[in-house]
């Protein structure tokens, strides 16, 4: 089967992969709105995107390539999923910025917002740093049923069901990351 028939691309889906979420397709749809609603919140403004490791890489480097107008960005790596799909409650900074926070206009780059505890512990962490500003990009937000995310991003890619996802980024065991569309993997993948 193929992730995305459109336009003749069709992209083998791997043998682990259930269903697809995204597709290459839907995901540049995505990102070419995102950057072009930063591109024009931002204008005149230099932001530094800060992108969290290692899940946003992807989603980072093509969200930069979206932008029209001058930013930077740095890099920060967090753990809080460590290699299953459930939240540890602890986030981990394993590495952080080299860029100084205070005064910048910060656009954290986020792969997914699941439960919000990396975003919300993200923040508070910048927030005292002093930056002009700090705002989400997500680019994908994970609709949980009677949840309110603890975090509003002020730039949302797409929603995406109450499963876990892997590719684009997103890792199951840090496989997966390489897939060019985001699926959900089959059940026997778990066990
Ligand atoms: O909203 P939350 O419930 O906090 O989940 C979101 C975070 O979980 C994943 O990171 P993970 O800790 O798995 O690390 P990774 O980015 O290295 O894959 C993902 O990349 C987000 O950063
Ligand atoms: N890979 C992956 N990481 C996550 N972190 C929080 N939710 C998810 C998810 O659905 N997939």
């Amino acid at each position: 089967m193929a992730a995305d028939t459109a336009k003749g691309t069709a992209t083998q889906l791997h043998p682990d992969v259930e269903s697809v979420v995204l597709s290459e397709e839907d995901i540049r749809g995505i990102v070419t709105r995102m950057g072009d609603e930063i591109s024009r919140d931002y204008a005149g403004r230099n932001p530094l995107v800060v992108t969290v490791l290692r899940g946003a890489f992807i989603f980072t480097a093509d969200l930069l390539r979206a932008i029209k107008v001058p930013c930077e960005v740095d890099f920060m790596a967090v753990s809080s999923y460590g290699n299953g799909v459930k939240s540890s409650g602890v986030v981990r900074i394993v590495k952080d910025l080299d860029t100084k926070v205070q005064g910048r206009d910060v656009i954290i780059a986020e792969d997914i917002l699941d439960s919000g505890l990396t975003l919300s512990y993200l923040i508070k962490l910048l927030q005292a740093r002093q930056p002009n500003s700090i705002e989400v990009a997500a680019f994908s937000v994970k609709d949980i049923e009677g949840k309110q995310p603890a975090v509003e991003p002020r730039y949302v890619g797409c929603h995406v069901p109450d499963a876990f996802v892997v590719g684009y980024g997103l890792d199951f065991a840090e496989r997966y990351r390489n897939l060019p569309y985001v699926g959900i993997l089959k059940p026997e993948v778990y066990s």
